[in-house]
């Protein structure tokens, strides 16, 4: 039995008819935990702490409530500043970052043993250690979709740029527990998620170290070659089928906003041409929302001191706004309350 699909039989009252029996609707009482997570210190660039408050501020949790959704938001994270936090390894802002994510993923846990569908906006993407982490941590085995331009599997030995927001997946997956050195205020960060529990959609700027490691670790990826070639229900299909093979896990899905292409969602610290398209993007929240499993949803880079003029900063946060209603029941063919009765004259 699908969890997060009712199955309702529609009779039009008046003509007798049946019409799309047993058609599938969307259960739209998702309840759903937001987190902000206002941190920019895994990588360089001012702005991207700005990120939770501005997709607030663009109506998120009106527009989930709208759409059937019971909301709950637990506000903004506030993070320290940390005084001395000399580069470990080739990685920059260890402690800050360390600190962060372990405040994150405490949250984040919260949110889960409330009963939430947790939903963390940050921020940069190494909070994804935390906000993974804090998911895994209810105990049971989690599926990762990771939907991004970039990888971020650099370890802090491979990494080209020193910023952890390159990082965070290989500070999670098991089997590279050994490539990890000894970092400050990481003590409490044990790995949690398998390389073959993890998809990545979107990829198109991977560095050659991180190109060995997926390989070395056969993930499954799909660059945009592969979103070209087999359009974006196959590759939904296809991530489906490979996350799915085994026995059913939550899904745990972190969306950098440099997925999308740069003309539609410009305001981000690392654009790359060529991405995804508003439509594909949107669609990969629908097909995930569809499976009833989604457990948890990362939003992340969106920084408004990029992306040069105002409609960039704006078409980039409506655009995050968007794929998080499509992570929780809208269609785009639109949809009506169970009780839905048309108004006699
Ligand atoms: N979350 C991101 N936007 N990551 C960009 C990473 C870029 C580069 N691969 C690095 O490791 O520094
Ligand atoms: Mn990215
Ligand atoms: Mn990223």
């Amino acid at each position: 039995m699908r969890t997060g699909v009712t199955r309702v039989l529609l009779v039009m009252k008046g003509s007798g008819a049946l019409h799309g029996a047993f058609k599938i609707f969307r259960r739209n009482h998702h309840s759903v935990g937001i987190i902000g997570a206002p941190f920019s210190k895994g990588q360089s660039r001012d702005g991207v702490q700005l990120g939770p408050d501005l997709i607030r501020a663009a109506g998120l949790v009106e527009k989930l409530k709208g759409q059937g959704c019971t909301v709950k938001d637990y506000g903004n994270l506030t993070f320290e500043e940390v005084a001395k936090d000399e580069t470990t390894g080739r990685a920059k802002r260890p402690r800050a970052v360390g600190q962060a994510n372990k405040q994150l993923s405490e949250a984040v846990r919260k949110i889960k043993n409330e009963g939430h569908a947790c939903v963390m906006l940050g921020g940069d993407h190494s909070l994804a250690i935390g906000s993974i982490h804090g998911h895994a941590a209810c105990g049971t085995q989690l599926s990762v979709v990771w939907v991004d331009a970039h990888a971020d599997i650099n370890t802090p030995l491979t990494t080209p740029t020193g910023n952890i927001h390159g990082q965070p997946m290989s500070y999670l997956i098991h089997e590279l527990r050994s490539k990890i050195p000894v970092m400050p205020n990481f003590s409490w960060l044990k790995p949690c998620i398998a390389a073959e529990d993890v998809v990545y959609i979107g990829l198109r700027d991977v560095d050659p170290e991180e190109h060995y490691i997926l390989k070395y670790l056969g993930i499954k990826t799909f660059s945009m070659t592969e979103v070209d070639y087999l359009g974006i229900a196959k590759v939904m299909e296809q991530t489906c089928d490979h996350i799915f093979s085994k026995v059913k896990k939550p899904i745990h899905l972190s969306y950098d906003i440099d997925a999308l292409d740069p003309s539609l969602a410009p305001a981000t610290g690392t654009p790359v041409v060529g991405g995804l398209t508003y439509r594909e993007g949107i669609y990969i929240t629908e097909h995930i929302c569809q499976t009833g499993l989604l457990s948890a949803v990362d939003m992340v880079e969106v920084n408004p001191k990029r992306g040069g003029t105002d409609n960039g900063v704006r078409s980039t946060v409506d655009a995050a706004v968007d794929l998080l209603l499509g992570c929780f029941g809208r269609v785009r063919e639109g949809s009506h309350s169970a009780d839905y009765k048309i108004p006699d004259p």
